[in-house]
């Protein structure tokens, strides 16, 4: 099946970090179905990739497994060059990836920073650096990136996460206004409380579900499915008049957030 129309990306090919499980892989997927072929970066889970390129194919597109640890510095360079190199040009960079480590501001120790701006915030700038200007040469790219609504919602035990993915979105606008003239769209989504592999220990806890749905005007918390059409608008022509937004996909949680909310306890 391939997404027909405006909203089709056949002829396509897409980046997707973190495109083993959860939210990545529910993205690639989408993707696929819309006619994009893949590139699938996972951490340290071959199995989870080799998932994701199997239902890839099943979808009659292609899709390749690549790993990377971007806490590492240099890993993300060395990615895109390889990507390029073997898998040529790439038309949409998804960066789903990120590491999320709690702990109280007090407990933070320096190579749990290190570790999250270099994951969370420096991967995406460098994979940007080598992948956008083959875009722009061609005349067409996108790159979606997955912030947090967490990032308007800051709390002490993810600040970190929570202040990359400001920067992230501040990133994002600052080069989409450099290449939007150049046929490159860049833009964020970001999800509320989706369930996913990352969460799943705090949602077997009935309490905390309750208090995560009693807050989310649509009540219930996401699933990575509920990320997919967002971004499958931004990556096609059906969303080519839009770049450096921030479209969030929370069931509604951020109505009313002032900025700097901390009332929010799930
Ligand atoms: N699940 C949620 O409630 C929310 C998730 N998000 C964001 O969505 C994105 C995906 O998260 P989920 O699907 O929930 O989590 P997940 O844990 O299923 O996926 C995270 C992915 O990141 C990759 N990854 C982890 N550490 C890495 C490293 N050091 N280097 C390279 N890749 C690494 C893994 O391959 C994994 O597939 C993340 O950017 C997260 O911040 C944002 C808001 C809410
Ligand atoms: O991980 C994020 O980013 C989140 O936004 C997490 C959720 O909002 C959350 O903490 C409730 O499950």
């Amino acid at each position: 099946m391939t997404g027909g129309g405006r909203f089709s990306l056949a002829g396509r090919k897409a980046l997707v970090t973190g495109a083993n499980s959860g939210i990545g892989r529910a993205i690639a997927l989408g993707l696929a179905e819309s006619g994009a072929d893949l590139v699938v970066h996972h951490l340290g889970d071959d199995e989870g990739a080799l998932d994701t390129c199997r239902r890839t194919e099943a979808l009659g597109r292609s899709a390749h497994a690549v790993e990377a640890d971007f806490t590492v510095s240099g890993a993300a360079v060395l990615l895109a060059g390889t990507v390029l190199e073997e898998h040529g040009n790439i038309d949409i960079l998804i960066a789903n990836a990120a590491i999320e480590r709690r702990s109280q501001w007090s407990a933070l120790s320096e190579s749990d920073i290190e570790a999250h701006v270099t994951a969370n915030f420096s991967s995406l700038l460098l994979l940007a650096r080598t992948l956008l200007p083959p875009m722009i040469e061609r005349g067409w790219g996108r790159v979606v990136a997955i912030g947090s609504v967490l990032a308007a919602r800051p709390r002490a035990e993810t600040v970190v996460y929570a202040s990359l993915k400001s920067a992230q979105l501040t990133a994002i606008r600052a080069l989409a206004r450099d290449v939007g003239a150049k046929g490159v769209n860049m833009n964020v989504v970001s999800p509320g409380a989706i369930e996913t592999e990352r969460n799943s220990e705090r949602y077997a806890d009935p309490a905390f579900r309750r208090a995560v749905e009693a807050k989310i005007p649509i009540g219930r918390a996401g699933r990575p499915d509920d990320c997919v059409g967002p971004v499958l608008l931004l990556c096609s022509d059906a969303g080519a008049y839009i770049t450096g937004a921030n479209i969030p996909v929370d069931g509604g949680w951020s109505i009313g957030d002032a900025p700097g909310n901390a009332g929010v306890t799930a």
